[in-house]
């Protein structure tokens, strides 16, 4: 049996740990099933953003006139918005030129498995399979799909979601209509692009409120943006039944708690409700490795899983799916196992401070509890808000006080100590604004939490047992490249400035 130092499944934040265990000389076997780069390259952060930038200044243009600008209306190209689109996609095959180019590395394109406790075969993408192998190290970094929820007619109408849309049901023209399936990130970032590009947007969204992992008052003003940007949002719906008629999708919508039905209508259905581990292709019956009971792979704060030689990072151990917390993940385990520091130097995960920021109109971000959260942790909390209109440079742009579209900063602290547990905005470049939050927030001596205990080898039970602390000077240029940085945020251009800066040392 082929015997590797490293295989690593999964070709988005795994190249981060593939990359620093080729730099170190180590023979590696990697394994992707589709384009190499992951969801974020191929079809979710990057395109995404490329579409939602465009969206945007749809947005900003009609906005100009109340500051004394006029201009023509602004128009989506959608041919060039999508040139630009699969130029991103297409650089996928530039990851895959590159590592052919490597020596030590051989490269499976097909679905991987595990036939033992750490031993993988890969259904290759030619309908062959390869031989069975297996590897000092393995590293899980899968990620996750789309969540199909069963709707009655579902299948027979079809349906989109963004794996189809960055694939073979890319739209060669913007939808004249659609009806979007999810008020989370996805779907309330599509609902934006799509509006914008002239789409009669419908979305449905099960909850109560849109983006439910805000703070409840970041979500009442998103519900209003997007009705003022012409959205149609039915909060507290579940899509019961789908049929085609004369070209168009109608759907059965059932509000949850009168259970009134009505219908909507539209040329396309977008799903964006929810995401599930990739680990059912993975076959972990046939190892001992623990998921939880939607199949997130546990790990602990190392990312180790159960199984000694095997981590799990990324979506797939189900923290938080953010493209900056998989890199974060990728970045502690390449520094732990192959960057050569002794154990005293290795660097854990901790989720508490994980920044999101959600590209919808306008921008919303936050880092840290919202007043909900807090309250619930048993903090006496002093809250503050402070909108736009009321500065100098939120005037200027055209806030007005009293405006339903004010954007808004909101803090909420520790009464006790003045310690900020969590910062809030929505509005313009929100997710600028955060940054600073982020690198204080991390700044200063943190003490080792354990997460899911039992998962502990040698190296992790001596670490836990020295009360670890680590300090992130915030003086330290190296204390930006421990602290997330929203992707893809406008803040990444000073983050690689870091980068580059320690490249140099
Ligand atoms: C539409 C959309 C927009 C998004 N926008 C943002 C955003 O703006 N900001 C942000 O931070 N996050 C965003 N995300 C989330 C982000 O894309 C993910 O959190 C991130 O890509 C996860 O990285 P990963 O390395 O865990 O997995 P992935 O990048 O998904 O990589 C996993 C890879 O493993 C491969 N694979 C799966 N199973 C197997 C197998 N058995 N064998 C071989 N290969 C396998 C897959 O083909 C995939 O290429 C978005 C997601 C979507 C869908
Ligand atoms: N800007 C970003 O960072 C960004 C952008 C896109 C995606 N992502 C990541 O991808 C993940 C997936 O995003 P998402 O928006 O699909 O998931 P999500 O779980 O965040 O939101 C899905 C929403 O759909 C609703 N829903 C579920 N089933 C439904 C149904 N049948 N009908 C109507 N509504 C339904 C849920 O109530 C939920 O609010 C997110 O958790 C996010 O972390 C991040």
């Amino acid at each position: 049996m082929n015997q590797y130092d490293v295989a690593v499944i999964g070709s988005g934040s795994a190249n981060i740990v593939l990359d620093a265990a080729l730099e170190q000389g180590l023979k590696c076997a990697m394994i992707e099933r589709g384009r190499f780069g992951g969801t974020c390259l191929t079809r979710g952060c990057i395109p995404t953003k490329v579409m939602v930038t465009a969206a945007d200044y749809i947005r900003e243009i009609e906005g100009l006139p109340k500051i004394g600008v006029e201009v023509a209306p602004a128009r989506m190209n959608w041919e060039t918005v999508s040139r630009r689109v699969w130029q991103k996609i297409y650089e996928s095959n530039d990851i895959l030129t590159y590592y052919q180019a490597k020596k030590n590395v051989d490269i499976y394109q097909g679905t991987g498995y595990f036939t033992g406790e750490k031993v993988l075969q890969v259904a290759l993408n030619d309908g062959t399979l390869s031989e069975e192998f297996t590897a000092d190290k393995i590293f899980i970094a899968v990620g996750s799909r789309t969540n199909i929820p069963f709707i009655d007619g579902l299948e027979e109408a079809g349906y989109l979601m963004s794996e189809s849309l960055f694939g073979d049901k890319y739209p060669q023209t913007p939808y004249k209509s659609l009806i979007i399936l999810g008020g989370g990130p996805i779907g309330t970032e599509f609902a934006h692009v799509f509006a914008a590009a002239g789409a009669k947007v419908t979305l449905v969204q099960r909850n109560t409120r849109l983006l439910i992992k805000e703070d409840e008052e970041i979500s009442a003003q998103i519900l209003k943006d997007l009705h003022g940007i012409g959205i149609d949002v039915l909060l507290n719906h579940i899509p019961t039944a789908v049929r085609v008629e004369n070209g168009e999708k109608i759907l059965t919508i059932s509000h949850k708690i009168t259970g009134e039905t009505c219908e909507v209508r539209a040329e396309e259905i977008l799903l964006a409700s929810g995401i599930h581990p990739n680990t059912d292709r993975l076959r972990l019956d046939n190892t001992s490795i623990v998921t939880d009971n939607r199949g997130w792979i546990r790990t602990n704060e190392f990312l180790e899983t159960n199984v000694e030689g095997v981590w799990a990072f990324g979506d797939v151990n189900g923290e938080a799916p953010f493209r900056h917390k998989a890199n974060y993940e990728a970045e502690i385990v390449a520094h732990n196992l192959f960057g050569g520091h002794p154990l005293q130097d290795w660097r854990w995960a901790r989720y508490d401070l994980v920044p999101v920021v959600t590209f919808t109109y306008p921008q919303v971000a936050h880092v840290g509890l919202t007043e909900q959260q807090a309250v619930q942790s048993g903090y006496e909390i002093l809250t503050a808000k402070h909108h736009y209109s009321s500065t100098a440079k939120g005037f200027a742009l055209g806030f007005e006080p009293g405006d339903d579209h004010d954007g808004f900063v909101k803090i909420v602290v520790d009464k006790k100590t003045n310690t900020i547990l969590g910062i809030h905005s929505i509005g313009p470049q929100a997710s600028i604004l955060l940054q600073p939050f982020i690198n204080l927030m991390n700044a200063g001596e943190t003490t080792l939490t354990p997460i899911n205990e039992p998962i502990a080898s040698k190296a992790v039970k001596q670490l836990r047992a020295s009360r670890m602390t680590r300090y992130l000077d915030p003086h330290s240029v190296k204390s930006i490249g421990e602290t997330m940085t929203p992707h893809p945020s406008l803040s990444e251009v000073i983050m690689w400035v870091r980068y580059y800066l320690e490249g140099k040392q």
